[in-house]
């Protein structure tokens, strides 16, 4: 069975455009979200532009700071030391990667955990390792979560989840939140012995490598839902450039219960999460004025 990603985020951002229109009839504040790009890589601007688009639909005010590759970190620091303290700005996000002359870490150290809807500041990765409410929660992480129970229902308790990947982004915070939900949680990476055979025992298989295609049928315990993180472009036999997931979707569909596709599955759960990230935020402004 396909997992219908693009309808769960399209289902979810209906539901937050009712909350957005009730929160802003009840506090007269408009939830908003501030989005920093640097440089003018072609694939990020689409994003960014998909980011607004929908920011905007749900009733939220969308900012969009565009500076050039040039721009030095401290510029960009002094940028979020401005918005931090704008109390009209409920999140920032600062699309990632960054030029090479930009401390990554330094910048997400920069943005206010409350205002961080990415949830990478060390503080929210904190509080999602410790199980403390309040934690803005990464947004793939969460739609992979979502996409699970979309067709698991909403208990996971007991079902071995195996991760492939081990980034901040994805791995790492996707297992955190699959062990709150009670999982049994196995994390791989490049360095894991006997890849296939591991990923061969899991209930829920999650991969967030960013290899195209390297999850193959026989990596697929029958009946399993598979979450499938990759967005990778490749060159078709006909010249043709195209996305494709880390998983052979051909392949697996057959083995496994449920599969997401590539486009249209954990891509567009991240943008809907983060839209829920913003009105989180925005919400937990309310208690600190
Ligand atoms: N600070 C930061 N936060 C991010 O969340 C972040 C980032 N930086 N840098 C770039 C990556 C990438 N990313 C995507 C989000 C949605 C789709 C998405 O919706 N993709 C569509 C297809 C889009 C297409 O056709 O190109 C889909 O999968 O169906 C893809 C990629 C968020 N990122």
């Amino acid at each position: 069975m396909n997992i219908d990603g693009k309808l769960t985020a399209q289902t979810l951002r209906d539901k937050l455009a009712i909350e957005v229109a009730e929160f802003k009839s009840r506090y007269k504040i408009q939830p908003s979200l501030t989005v920093i790009i640097v440089g003018d890589d072609p694939a990020s601007h689409i994003y960014v532009k998909n980011k607004v688009k929908q920011t905007q639909e749900i009733g939220m005010i969308s900012n969009e700071i565009k500076l050039p590759i040039e721009t030095t970190e401290n510029h960009l620091l002094s940028l979020l030391e401005q918005l931090n303290n704008d109390d009209s700005v409920h999140g920032i996000l600062v699309q990632l990667p960054l030029p090479k002359h930009i401390d990554e870490s330094a910048i997400i150290s920069a943005i206010n955990p409350d205002k961080d809807v990415d949830g990478f500041h060390a503080m929210n990765s904190g509080r999602l390792f410790n199980g403390e409410p309040g934690a803005l929660v990464p947004c793939t992480p969460q739609g992979c979560v979502l996409l699970a129970k979309q067709h698991l229902g909403k208990d996971l308790s007991g079902l071995h989840a195996v991760v492939i990947g081990r980034s901040n982004i994805v791995g790492k915070p996707v297992a955190m939140l699959l062990l709150q939900e009670n999982c049994t949680v196995t994390i791989t990476h490049s360095k894991t012995k006997n890849l296939p055979e591991l990923c061969k025992q899991a209930d829920i298989l999650v991969a967030a490598v960013g290899i195209a295609k390297l999850v193959k049928a026989d990596w697929v315990k029958e009946g399993a839902t598979v979450i499938d993180v990759g967005i990778n472009r490749i060159t078709t036999n006909e010249g043709a450039t195209k996305l494709v997931g880390d998983v052979d979707y051909v392949e697996a569909f057959e083995k496994c219960g449920a599969i997401t596709p590539v486009p249209g599955g954990v891509g567009p759960m991240t943008i809907a999460c983060l839209l829920k990230n913003t009105l989180a935020a925005a919400k937990n402004s309310l208690q600190s004025r």
